[in-house]
């Protein structure tokens, strides 16, 4: 069975659907997000016996750690809570958590305490939540620094604080969560840019509130489910037309070794024939690694296959701009990454000749190639990943991957999607060539573009993972590796989902 997608909402989404739901919710939401931290809280101390400390902020992300202290105290636990406000000033629901917690004989300390001999069984961050607003500085920064430096599992209620929930930015210093419980649904800034590296293992409870029902989720994170079904089983009586041609167009001098890594993915991913269209005059006519490669001068590779992948070390010069106007004029769905995308970003006469293209164009930027078309710079990028691919999505009427740790994937409607698979052994030259290749030969393939895509996407990062299970990686992972990972998950996907 094939886990389903699961929604994502902005912070300003997360707010209507509590909004809505928070005045007939029995029990309140914060005793619900307060429990489930404890249900989860005690999966992780099995093993661990003694004291666990919570330490609680000014709003709301504290109620819930006074709630789950409360659950704590009365099971028997000894727990230990710090809060280093005022009491008086908690807002409503919070305040009454913490009453509840010193009516139960709970004592709040001050500060935070040593930890005991035998080390805490568990740290929860309860300090911010989705309520974030600044940098954190001061004393919630020297508490999230002593924090961080204890030896045990730190549990982050909600968003680790200091992480910003939309963009995934750390706002001054972040909790470092070896686990991170966070409520209703998924935040886009837990999946993206620094997230990932501050979250841990991400458990999402509901709080029993159907989100979809208050409000469509806006975002989903990328999952097998999505594309799944265009894994069928081969026809015993098939021939390669049936698998498409992929087309890959680049390799300026001195750069033929980025197609050739797009056009070697491409067969891995099961494309019928592989046209590699290189622009200098002094390529090789055979690929010897890989002679099922057809290679072919730039220009004559323009009239091949199904969709067109045109950028890997394609250059800048002349020829290549020429060749980039071509292949928008062309009918063929379009994949323009690397310098076709810094092409694009100087040349206001093809931007508009995209906008007005019949067939589907895919742009998968990086962040600095993000940058150079949105006319901002890569740390502008990086500070909004989600804005910046939705923008960009928006500008050229185009499928946008916004490449790098969580890539995020808008639709030119406005949908958008998070992907989740992938390790920091792909930060390695060539890596986005396969990714390109891939789309090319599932393009090929005639997978529908938003299919082809997130399955691209996904396949490109689960294949770096198996690699990096088989110790493959992160260090030295290469991106020749990655092909025969991809063919071998295609393989094991349709072995398993065999229809009846
Ligand atoms: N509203 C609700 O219905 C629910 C909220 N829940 C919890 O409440 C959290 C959101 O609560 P809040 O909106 O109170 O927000 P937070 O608890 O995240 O933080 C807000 C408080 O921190 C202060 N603050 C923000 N940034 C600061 C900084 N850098 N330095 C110092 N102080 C700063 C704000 O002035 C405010 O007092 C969620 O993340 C979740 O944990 C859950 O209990 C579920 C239900
Ligand atoms: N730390 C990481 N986590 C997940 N994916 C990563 C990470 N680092 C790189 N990647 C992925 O590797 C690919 C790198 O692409 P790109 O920067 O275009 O490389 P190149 O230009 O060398 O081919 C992208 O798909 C990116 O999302
Ligand atoms: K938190």
């Amino acid at each position: 069975m094939l886990q389903p997608s699961q929604p994502i909402y902005t912070v300003a989404g997360i707010r209507t659907i509590e909004t809505a739901a928070m005045p007939s919710a029995k029990p309140p939401l914060m005793e619900r997000a307060g429990r489930a931290s404890a249900e989860e809280a005690v999966r992780l101390m099995i093993d661990r016996p003694g004291a666990l400390l919570i330490a609680c902020g000014p709003g709301n992300n504290g109620g819930d750690g006074f709630v789950m202290a409360r659950h704590f105290l009365q099971a028997g636990r000894k727990v230990v809570v710090a809060f280093s406000g005022d009491t008086a000033k908690l807002p409503g629901d919070a305040k009454k958590s913490w009453e509840a917690w010193r009516d139960a004989g709970g004592e709040t300390l001050s500060d935070l305490p040593s930890a005991p001999p035998e080390g805490w069984a568990l740290v929860v961050d309860a300090l911010f939540g989705i309520g974030l607003q600044r940098p954190i500085n001061g004393r919630y920064a020297d508490w999230i620094r002593a924090l961080n430096a204890l030896p045990c599992p730190r549990m982050s209620i909600d968003v680790p604080s200091g992480l910003c929930a939309d963009t995934g930015r750390v706002l001054g210093v972040a909790f470092k969560a070896t686990h991170t419980v966070t409520f209703i649904a998924l935040k886009p800034g837990l999946l993206t840019l620094d997230g990932p590296d501050h979250c841990g293992e991400l458990v999402v409870k509901r709080l029993d509130l159907d989100a979809n029902s208050y409000l469509p989720a806006p975002g989903w994170e990328v999952r097998p489910a999505l594309f799944g079904d265009q894994f069928a089983p081969r026809r015993l009586n098939s021939h390669k037309g049936l698998f498409g041609d992929a087309v890959i167009i680049g390799g300026a001098p001195g750069m033929c070794g980025a197609p050739l890594l797009s056009g070697r993915a491409a067969l891995r991913a099961g494309a019928g024939r592989v046209f590699v269209g290189l622009l200098d005059p002094r390529a090789p006519v055979v690929d010897l690694i890989q002679p099922e490669l057809m290679l072919r001068p730039a220009e004559d590779a323009l009239s091949e296959g199904q969709a067109i992948a045109i950028g890997p070390g394609l250059g800048r010069d002349e020829a290549a701009s020429a060749l980039l106007h071509r292949a928008v004029a062309s009918k063929h769905t379009l994949v323009l990454d690397a310098d076709a995308l810094n092409l694009l970003a100087t040349d206001d006469t093809l931007a508009g000749a995209l906008t007005r293209r019949h067939a589907p164009v895919v742009l998968t930027p990086h962040p600095a190639e993000a940058a150079r078309l949105l006319k901002a710079l890569p740390d502008e990028i990086q500070a909004n990943r989600l804005d910046a691919a939705l923008k960009l999505a928006q500008r050229f009427d185009a499928h946008v991957i916004l490449k790098g740790n969580g890539s995020l994937i808008a639709h030119p409607d406005g949908r958008w999607l998070i992907n989740r698979s992938g390790n920091p052994g792909m930060s390695a030259a060539g890596m986005g060539d396969v990714l390109t290749g891939l789309l090319a030969a599932l393009l090929a393939q005639r997978w529908p573009i938003e299919a082809a895509i997130l399955g691209a996407v996904h396949l490109h990062g689960a294949a770096a993972d198996l690699l990096l299970a088989k110790g493959i990686g992160p260090i030295g992972m290469g991106a020749s590796e990655l092909p025969d990972a991809v063919r071998m998950l295609m393989n094991q996907w349709v072995a398993q989902h065999q229809h009846y």
